[in-house]
């Protein structure tokens, strides 16, 4: 017999949302929805995913608009709580020489009050794979403890769990960030480092020392991005190559987030981890294009098409 599940998902994500303040030029603030996980959410459902939200709110008119882009988008919001004793995350995106800086006003906020016992087992009932990333475990120890939870239960539901570095160094330092991926890693499926997030955790710049590094942890596949130069899919079996699709690059906030929505959706639909990178190549090529991060995110159809063409549209 078949049992019907009441939310089933192909990606949960599990993080925080922030409302985002986009400085263009002087007089021109743009309003936006952030946040990596959330990001990812929105990618994986613009690929063809059935995705959702595990998170807190504030009940302020930040959060309505992120509920309002989780209805607009069809993402799952039924894990979305709605806290009355804390606010929404919001930040600020500055662009500069050397790329976008971000400004964050998230300490205390609903998210980061999260605690492994606002988590239960019914929760990941139907979910196929759990998306976790080292800004969930950076922004307080008690989201932190709850990854881990989050994890642990979304594994004895049966569920994979993929994980992002995200290194921010203005939420934690690399050692404390180390140190809670050795606690999240063994728990851990897929893992998305990029370059730069491997140098400053662990000094490695040469990428298959990097795979290897991740893949001592237990993890089963290592999904390293390389910016420009495309990504590399590691098993224990070994590594290959996956060039990146060629951009005019405009902005690149929120290029690994639309990276690891797309590698899931499609990794859930053919299994196929290098299938999968290609298709996330193509589409964080996409959105490398476009100023801000949930504007860029490209649609399945652009995905499509960019495979195809290979080029720029
Ligand atoms: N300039 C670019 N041209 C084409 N694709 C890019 C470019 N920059 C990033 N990408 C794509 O975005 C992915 C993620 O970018 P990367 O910079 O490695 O991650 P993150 O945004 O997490 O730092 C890369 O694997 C690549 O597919
Ligand atoms: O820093 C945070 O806490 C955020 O979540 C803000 C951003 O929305 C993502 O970080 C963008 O991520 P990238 O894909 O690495 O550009």
């Amino acid at each position: 017999m078949t049992s019907t599940r009441p939310h089933a998902l192909d990606i949960l994500c599990f993080g925080e949302p922030m409302f985002e303040f986009s400085w263009i030029e002087k007089d021109n603030i743009r309003p936006g929805i952030g946040g990596d996980v959330s990001n990812t959410a929105v990618a994986a459902t613009r690929a063809g995913a059935k995705a959702g939200m595990l998170t807190h709110l504030g009940t302020d008119g930040f959060g309505d608009h992120i509920l309002q882009l989780y209805s607009d988008e069809g993402i799952d919001a039924s894990r979305v709580q709605r806290s009355e004793a804390a606010p929404t995350g919001l930040y600020f995106i500055e662009y500069g020489p050397n790329g976008h800086q971000f400004s964050y006003r998230r300490a205390g906020s609903a998210a980061s009050q999260i605690g492994p016992d606002d988590l239960d087992q019914r929760m990941f009932d139907g979910v196929g794979v759990l998306h976790i990333s080292g800004i969930t475990q950076a922004i307080s120890e008690t989201a932190c403890a709850a990854s881990i939870r989050a994890a642990e239960l979304a594994r004895k539901a049966g569920a994979r769990v993929a994980f992002d570095t995200n290194l921010r160094l203005n939420l934690w330092t690399a050692q404390q960030a180390v140190a809670a991926m050795e606690q999240i890693l063994p728990l851990v499926d897929v893992v998305f480092p990029s370059i730069e997030d491997s140098e400053a955790l662990f000094g490695l710049s040469d990428p298959e020392q990097i795979c290897k590094r991740f893949l001592s942890f237990g993890v089963e596949m290592v999904v390293l991005t390389l910016a420009e130069k495309g990504a590399i899919v590691a098993t224990e079996h070994g590594q290959h190559m996956i060039d990146a699709f060629p951009a005019n690059l405009t902005d690149a906030t929120g290029a690994g987030d639309t990276f690891d929505g797309a590698f899931l959706a499609e990794f859930s639909r053919s299994k196929n981890a290098l299938d999968a990178a290609r298709f996330a190549c193509a589409a964080a090529s996409l959105s490398v294009e476009t100023v801000g991060a949930v504007a860029s995110i490209p649609h399945y159809d652009a995905i499509q098409s960019r495979m195809q063409k290979g080029e720029i549209l």
